[in-house]
């Protein structure tokens, strides 16, 4: 029966729906199945030692039978010694040999099953993180995570475990049923009889059985969900003074688990009943009927020892295979939904560091021209229509407008996320097609509203926009984004641990360290996609002072929420539901009287004064 797993990533194992098995599915697998391919010695090598150690196992009851036989003075089986001694001492051995090549059947297996799944996890998660962004935006990042952790567990669940089982059992079910046919017919006929109806009985009632578990255990996950949401939005509980309501919510869920549990308490105290007197009864049968055979001479107590250790062996395959069976389903299930990722189509870009540096320079003239866009996954909105407009290389370009109306869906489209379905971006005067993928993305960089640190150092986290940077050039990078005094103002200074786990920076200071790591890049092409929560003065301060050491010399292409800070921008460009509708400095466009520029400008400058 399945065991316990060596390293599983997940507990909703369980839950895995599993899939149907047929000639399609067992094609489709085969893939993954290749994957096994390069370490096919060791387990080919295990699955001799499995063979082995099963055929080895079907030997112990005639061993058993032989002592019991030759206790009373019989010599049973001419193959074995005559004597207790011989018959103990071969035993010993052949046990010996069992240990030993099952040792090797494990190890080899894990290390097959471990080295296999790891080259599947590596593809998965190398597939998956050049997919191109429409992909994503139409999964969860839970979904895609339960991939790489719950469906490739399950698979490495199969190559280490219930293959080997279904095997063992296979040949421990037909080598035993050889056997007791070899000691007595007549019992075997009246055991195969009882046992198949025994065990369908069973395996339905263990299936109602863990419906009900899943359902308590469903009810249980609500309630911690419960938990969970409160606990992290404390600050509304509190707030709202309602604590009163969520205490009502949890103890309602929690009766309903304990209801549940107490309902599947019944139904298993009635299967364990049933086992218990269904088992034991179809063991006294059998010895009973054995008996009998043994008082008329038929059969000797060895004999009959020994069919009754064999009816075990053949009974406890035949109940094992439901479960496998429906491990293998969800294996089958699992591999299905990594195959859809590695079938996928990634961009192009090479999972080699090497192969990514820049080949073909650019020096930041930008262009669209006539750009019409809208998102794959909601294609009959069009989020931009006719976009032209050009960004000559050193200029500082603006786009406003309000929200919804394509700015941030422009700066997708600048760094290559998705692609217009009619017109052209042009980067020095070249299609963006005539570039490489990563050439684009080396040379443009991106500050983002909302900066994401990774679990790491500080020092790693600049470090982001140029991998291989030395220490020397990290500081000096933060030093321009004025980040380096605060950073030196931590006790580990560069070497703080920040992201999820870490110490928790600031809206501004998370910006500056983003500031640092474009800098760090040294892109042509900068866009600055402007924080919409406004930071407090001196945090402002710092970070304006920062970006303007970053824009120097640089095409930057500013999403601007705040007016104020783009009244120098060479061009600003106001946009509209995805229409460009006015297009000048901000002189130009204040002087329209009608323009929305001014009519935005206006808003903000009365919002800022009240
Ligand atoms: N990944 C996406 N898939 C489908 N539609 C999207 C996607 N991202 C944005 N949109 C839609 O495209 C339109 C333009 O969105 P975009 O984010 O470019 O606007 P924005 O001007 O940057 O807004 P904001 O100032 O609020 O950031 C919106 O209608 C939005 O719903």
């Amino acid at each position: 029966m399945a065991r316990g797993r060596l390293n599983s990533g997940s507990k909703s194992e369980a839950e895995l729906p599993k899939a149907k098995i047929n000639r399609q599915s067992i094609q489709n697998i085969r893939k993954l199945v290749s994957y096994i391919r390069p370490y096919r010695g060791k387990f080919i090598a295990g699955m001799l030692c499995l063979f082995l150690s099963s055929l080895v196992a079907l030997a112990f009851p005639t061993f058993l039978g032989a002592l019991v036989d030759t206790a009373q003075g019989k010599h049973s089986n001419k193959l074995l010694p005559a004597t207790l001694q011989g018959i103990g001492a071969l035993a010993f051995i052949v046990l010996f040999c069992q240990a030993f090549v099952s040792f090797f059947r494990i190890l080899w297996f894990v290390q097959v099953a471990e080295r296999s799944l790891a080259d599947i996890r590596r593809d998965t998660y190398f597939k998956l993180i050049t997919l191109p962004m429409n992909f994503f935006a139409n999964r969860r990042v839970g979904e895609l995570n339960s991939r790489i952790s719950a469906d490739l567990s399950q698979i490495q669940d199969t190559l280490t475990t219930t293959l080997a089982e279904i095997i063992r059992q296979f040949v421990l079910l037909v080598g035993g049923i050889v056997f007791l046919a070899i000691v007595s017919i007549k019992l075997t006929f009246a055991l195969l009889l009882m046992l198949p109806v025994l065990i369908v009985v069973a395996v339905f009632f263990g299936r109602f059985i863990r419906k009900i578990s899943r359902e308590a255990q469903d009810k249980l996950a609500e309630s911690n969900t419960i938990v969970e949401e409160t606990l992290q939005g404390i600050a509304n509980v509190k707030a709202f003074v309602k604590e009163a309501y969520e205490a009502t919510r949890y103890d309602k869920i929690l009766r309903d688990v304990v209801n549940i549990a107490v309902k599947g308490a019944k139904f298993r105290g009635i299967f364990a009943s049933f086992i218990v007197f269904c088992f034991f009864g179809a063991v006294v049968a059998v010895i009973w009927y054995g008996s009998v055979l043994v008082s008329h001479g038929d059969l000797t107590i060895g004999a009959l020892f020994k069919f009754t250790l064999y009816a075990v062996f053949v009974g406890a395959a035949m109940g094992s295979f439901p479960e496998l069976y429906a491990n293998l389903q969800k294996a089958v299930g699992a591999s299905e939904r990594v195959l859809e990722i590695l079938d996928e189509h990634g961009e192009d870009v090479s999972i080699n560091a090497e192969d990514n540096l820049i080949k073909q320079k650019i020096y930041g003239n930008l262009a669209f021209n006539n750009v019409v866009f809208a998102y794959p996954s909601r294609s009959e909105l069009t989020v931009l229509k006719n976009i032209s407009f050009t960004a000559d290389a050193g200029q500082r370009v603006a786009i406003v407008g309000p929200s919804g109306s394509g700015k941030s869906t422009m700066a997708a489209l600048i760094l290559q996320f998705y692609h217009p379905q009619s017109g052209s971006i042009y980067f020095d005067g070249l299609d963006a097609e005539e570039y490489s993928l990563t050439d684009i993305r080396n040379q443009v960089a991106i500050v983002p509203q909302d900066v994401l640190l990774f679990g790491g150092t500080i020092l790693e986290n600049i470090a982001y926009g140029k991998l291989g940077a030395d220490k020397d050039e990290i500081i000096a990078a933060a030093k321009k984004a004025n980040a380096d005094q605060f950073i030196t103002s931590f006790p580990e200074g560069y070497d703080t641990v920040v992201g999820e786990r870490g110490v928790k920076l600031s809206g501004g200071q998370r910006q500056r360290i983003a500031i640092a790591r474009a800098l760090l890049k040294n892109p042509a092409i900068l866009i600055l996609d402007e924080a919409t929560s406004s930071l407090d003065s001196e945090s402002e301060r710092l970070v304006q002072e920062a970006l303007e050491v970053l824009m120097k010399g640089r095409t930057s292409i500013i999403i601007a929420h705040r007016l104020s800070t783009i009244r120098e921008a060479d061009k600003i460009i106001v946009l509209e539901k995805g229409n460009i509708i006015e297009t000048g400095n901000h002189q130009e466009l204040i002087a329209n009287e009608q323009g929305l520029y001014r009519y935005l400008s206006q808003l903000q400058f009365e919002t800022a004064q009240s």
